[in-house]
């Protein structure tokens, strides 16, 4: 794993526990409601070296999308995970994974201090977080964009319009039942030939395969999670019946639902996130099984400030992430953000920073004014 046996241990000091708000720049519709803002967790891990990790947590505020909110990965940081990495020793952030491994789920809490960990290990050992990973620094970070569901298709044909103006290499739209086909098929007519494809977030069942049916005929790269959150079965029997290849995002919480769905034919693709698959360690690990078995995967994006999306780009320099991801630019999301630089796109490729770590700064004063709550842990 990188560094080897002469890779440096870190010994978790103290860790401060944020509780940030900001203001999304524009609301963003799924099926499952809307999120004008993120009210989230975010950890600084210190270790006797005076070196910071840094861990941001991925939860909505409400268990809509998964069953984390941001007071579950309160509560698990402060009870349960900061007092476990608090005094001990790890050789390798993996060992962050099995030590949270008798707490059950809570991923995207447990995913919030491992990717502190993870951070600091490389800043210790003084090498990028891409480089821990074992991802190709130099590689072009390409990124598409998550565009919610609109009212009037017209507003939605303006922000596509500026998106692909920008040169964003993805368009993903938002779809419910009664905001899909005829939806998608005025896109269609408008960008016949953009990469364009569909996020329903749970929202049918196999009953409405008849509207899955019909989205066929606009060659969509793929449509993502139109089944229950936590099914692999039926995925299953609705991909048999598609041509579109179907990526899973909410039903992959492991590296074991990553197997199942693959031995099973659930999804041709997946939707890798840290935080919903506990944390880099496990994400790692459904990306080599994924390109093992031949399965492209790609980077989803939870409307992270700064260090989730620091942590995202990271992971996409793994080689089987080939497929355009969601970490947008900072710009797109927030009017200042955590980090300096902010994350830039140019032409849909990422501009690249270097440096230890995730490579990105903590801009202390903007965290300072975000921060609506603080706790400090001590071994
Ligand atoms: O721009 C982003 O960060 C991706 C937004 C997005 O699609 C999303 C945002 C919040 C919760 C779930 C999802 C999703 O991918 O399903
Ligand atoms: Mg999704």
């Amino acid at each position: 794993m990188g560094m080897g046996m002469n890779s440096q241990t870190i010994h978790p000091k103290e860790v401060v526990l944020r509780r940030l708000n900001m203001t999304l720049n524009q609301p963003f519709t799924t099926s499952f409601g809307t999120e004008t803002g993120k009210d989230f967790c975010l950890v600084e891990v210190i270790d006797e070296n005076g070196n910071s990790g840094w861990g941001e947590s991925v939860a909505m505020t409400g268990p809509f999308y998964n069953e984390e909110t941001t007071e579950t990965n309160q509560l698990m940081l402060e009870n349960y995970l900061i007092p476990a990495i608090l005094g001990k020793t790890f050789h390798h952030p993996d060992e962050a994974n099995e030590l949270f491994a008798p707490i059950r789920r809570n991923r995207m809490a447990k995913s919030t201090l491992e990717t502190a960990i993870w951070d600091l290990y490389a800043k210790n050992n003084q090498i990028s977080l891409k480089q821990a990973l074992g991802g190709d620094e130099q590689k072009q970070i390409e990124v598409g964009v998550s565009i919610g569901i609109h009212d009037s298709v017209e507003e939605l044909l303006k922000v596509i319009e500026g998106k692909i103006s920008n040169g964003l290499r993805k368009i993903k739209l938002k779809i419910k039942p009664g905001k899909d086909v005829e939806v998608i098929r005025e896109v269609r007519k408008v960008y016949p030939d953009i990469p364009l494809m569909a996020d329903a977030n749970s929202a049918y069942t196999l009953e409405d395969i008849g509207v899955l049916k019909q989205l066929e005929e606009f060659n969509l790269m793929m449509i993502e999670q139109p089944l229950q959150s936590d099914d692999i079965l039926e995925h299953s029997l609705l991909q048999k019946q598609l041509k579109t290849p179907i990526c899973l995002d909410e039903s992959i919480c492991s590296f074991k639902d990553a197997k199942e769905a693959i031995e099973l034919g659930s999804c041709k693709i997946i939707n890798i996130k840290i935080g919903r698959v506990g944390g880099l360690s496990e994400a790692k690990k459904i990306h080599d099984l994924c390109k093992e078995h031949g399965i492209p995967v790609w980077c989803g994006g939870m409307l992270e400030a700064g260090v989730g999306r620091a942590h995202n780009i990271a992971l996409t320099s793994l080689s089987q992430f080939t497929i355009p991801g969601d970490t947008g630019p900072s710009r797109h999301y927030w009017k200042e953000d955590i980090i300096s630089p902010e994350v830039t796109v140019e032409n849909g490729i990422v501009l690249a920073v270097s440096g230890p770590g995730i490579g990105y700064a903590i801009n202390r004063d903007v965290l300072d004014r975000y921060t609506v709550d603080k706790k400090v842990f001590s071994a």
